[in-house]
């Protein structure tokens, strides 16, 4: 199966990180890119699992859609009369894998509340195939709502972002990307610049693979380039996903994008979190709360196994930070923008 699907309303291909095939899970491995496309077939709940903790799937959405299928496996392996208690262990097995994107325990939970209702395969299968679809859906409708909350420029839009919230983070289209596309349709788009984003260079490897297909010009910069960037005027807007979003709206997403924040705000350029509402965490009251990955050093002190620093070094390596709501310029999701401070208000009418 082709996961650059083609599908009927459009005639370009587009990318679909995450697959069922009826029997088992497709994903793109994208440990993999942007050297080679290749595509992994996942048939167990503990391949899950792995996929998730070692980012051959990875991105908020992304990992919310393929766990809802992890589920799926895991009732396929479970006692056909008896399924809860081993569905029960799988979920825990998933929430083990990524602390931070809250989108990850939305869909366990989602797939456990509809296992309580209907335990059989169809079901799940069905409630997994949903997630799937309702999110491609939602991005769409996330990038109309971005595009229209971009700034007003004699020009065509420079936009700047931060690791890969696209296609490859979502079920298909992207958020802070499916901003992007909606922009590049509608002729409001000059370029993107895109943070490298170490350690992992979600930015170079994904970003611009994902980009690229589409014919959308996109520039790759170092993370130290930013700054010059914003200084010289070169940057309207800068557009990120997020992993998770306490209710004062508080950020978490990956490392890095509190000081591209802190830049856009001195230099008086708008700053826009884009993501679902699923991200949303209103159990949080603030940032403070949310737990912050920390990954292999051997991220940092290596890159494609050379190493950067001498014997003895120590490494840190936090995968995400927390950006405060004061930076924030609006908080773009699949029903509108809206202020930080207006969340918790909106997603209780
Ligand atoms: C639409 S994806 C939003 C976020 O998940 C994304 O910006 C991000 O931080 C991804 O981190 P990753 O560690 O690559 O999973």
């Amino acid at each position: 199966m082709d996961l650059l699907s083609m599908t009927s309303a459009r005639t370009r291909s587009e990318i679909r990180p995450v697959l069922w095939d009826g029997q088992s899970c497709l994903l793109i491995d994208q440990t993999a890119l942007p050297g080679s496309l290749r595509t992994v077939a996942i048939e167990t709940s503990e391949q899950m699992a792995t996929a998730i903790r070692t980012m051959i799937v990875r991105g908020a959405p992304a990992i919310g859609v393929a766990a809802a299928f992890g589920m799926v496996l895991g009732r396929r392996e479970a006692d056909p009369a008896q399924p809860l208690p081993h569905l029960q262990k799988v979920a825990s097995l998933l929430r083990s894998t990524r602390p931070t994107a809250v989108n990850l325990f939305w869909a366990i939970d989602r797939m456990l509340a509809a296992a309580h209702l209907d335990s059989s395969v169809a079901h799940l299968e069905g409630e997994a195939i949903a997630i799937l679809e309702a999110d491609i859906a939602t991005c769409r409708a996330i990038g109309d709502h971005g595009l229209a909350a971009l700034p007003a420029t004699p020009h065509r839009l420079r936009l700047l972002t931060h690791c890969n919230a696209g296609a490859l983070a979502t079920a298909g289209y992207g958020t802070a990307l499916g901003v992007v596309r909606s922009a590049h349709r509608a002729h409001r788009l000059e370029r993107v610049w895109a943070d490298e984003t170490r350690p992992r260079l979600q930015g170079a490897r994904l970003t611009a693979w994902e980009l690229v297909q589409e014919g959308i010009p996109v520039t790759v910069i170092a993370d130290t380039v930013a700054a010059h960037l914003l200084g010289k005027g070169q940057i309207d807007a800068v557009v990120v996903g997020a992993d998770r979003i306490a209710a004062n709206g508080d950020v978490a997403n990956k490392i890095g994008t509190r000081g591209v924040a802190i830049l856009a705000h001195y230099h008086g350029v708008p700053f826009f979190v884009v993501a679902p509402w699923s991200t949303i965490d209103l159990d949080l009251a603030d940032g403070s709360g949310i737990a912050i990955e920390e990954r292999s050093p051997e991220e940092v002190r290596t890159i494609d196994g050379v190493v950067l620093a001498p014997e003895g070094t120590d490494f840190y390596n936090p995968a995400f930070d927390v950006t405060p709501a004061a930076l924030i310029s609006g908080i773009v999701t699949e029903t509108g923008v809206f202020a930080p401070a207006q969340l918790g208000a909106a997603l209780r009418r």
